[in-house]
């Protein structure tokens, strides 16, 4: 589902954040990313939907290179990779419904999305998005009168709206509290079981990773420290990777 070869990201011409990394993640995966902070978690998850240009290598996504891709192409592929960040990115004046339906945008027209045009058909994908969280008797409320934990709910059924194949969260649940972390992992680990949407997640947190994740990718200076399934992973090597 997800091909890197080789990838680097290098800022400024002098911080390589990412250092020649390649890996393989099937369809269905839901794969965590742990290491200290700065060793490069964040500028990897961009990289694979080209949010961050890595400076060296190549990235497919379903066997298509990425960065081969323009205009209309790039697009339509993007449309399948959302991408949750960790301060929600919704508009806390509109309603809950107003910014789900945002993520239908990718499947109009540029004058539609302009005039933000939705059908019933757009409708109904949205509130269906908001069932999967749990959050469908919010659909009329304001984004800003959720909690934190309900608004990255809310931001994840906008995702949900792209009808993604492919879900990227930058520490979604670093600004909660342990349990509303929990219920919004949960919801994670639902989605990846029921629609066999691939994940891919940075957190901070080994034990939550260790909780939801089937795969654990460890990142140290911006290179692949360990790359295991969750039941291989020893303590020792978790010592190390945070020294
Ligand atoms: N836009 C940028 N311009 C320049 N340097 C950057 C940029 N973004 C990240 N860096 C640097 O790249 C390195 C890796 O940062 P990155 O945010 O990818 O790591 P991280 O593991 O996600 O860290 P954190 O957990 O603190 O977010 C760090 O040295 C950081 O300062």
């Amino acid at each position: 589902m997800i091909k890197l070869e080789d990838v680097s990201v290098l800022y400024n011409k002098k911080v390589l954040a990412v250092d020649n990394i390649s890996l393989n993640i099937d369809k269905g995966e839901f794969v965590g990313i742990i290491g200290l902070s700065g060793s490069g978690k964040s500028s990897l998850l961009k990289t694979v939907n080209l949010l961050v240009k890595p400076s060296n290598g190549r990235i497919y996504v379903e066997g298509t290179n990425i960065g081969l891709l323009k205009d209309k192409k790039l697009r339509n592929i993007r449309r399948k990779i959302g991408f949750i960040f960790q301060d929600y990115n919704l508009v806390d004046r509109s309603s809950v419904l107003e910014n789900v339906l945002v993520g239908r945008l990718g499947y109009k027209s540029s004058l539609k999305s302009f005039f933000g045009l939705f059908d019933d058909e757009d409708y109904k994908v949205a509130v269906n998005a908001l069932e999967q969280v749990g959050l469908k008797e919010k659909v009329f409320s304001r984004a800003d009168e959720l909690s934190g934990g309900q608004k990255q709910r809310v931001a994840i059924a906008k995702t949900l709206c792209q009808k993604p194949k492919i879900i990227l969260a930058d520490e979604p649940v670093s600004s909660l509290d342990v349990s509303s972390a929990q219920t919004v992992m949960d919801y994670f680990k639902k989605i990846n079981e029921k629609s066999q949407i691939t994940i891919m997640i940075n957190l901070h947190d080994v034990s939550l990773a260790k909780k939801y994740c089937s795969r654990i990718i460890a990142l140290k200076h911006g290179k692949i420290f360990f790359d295991k399934k969750v039941g291989d992973i020893d303590d020792d090597q978790l010592q190390e990777l945070y020294q």
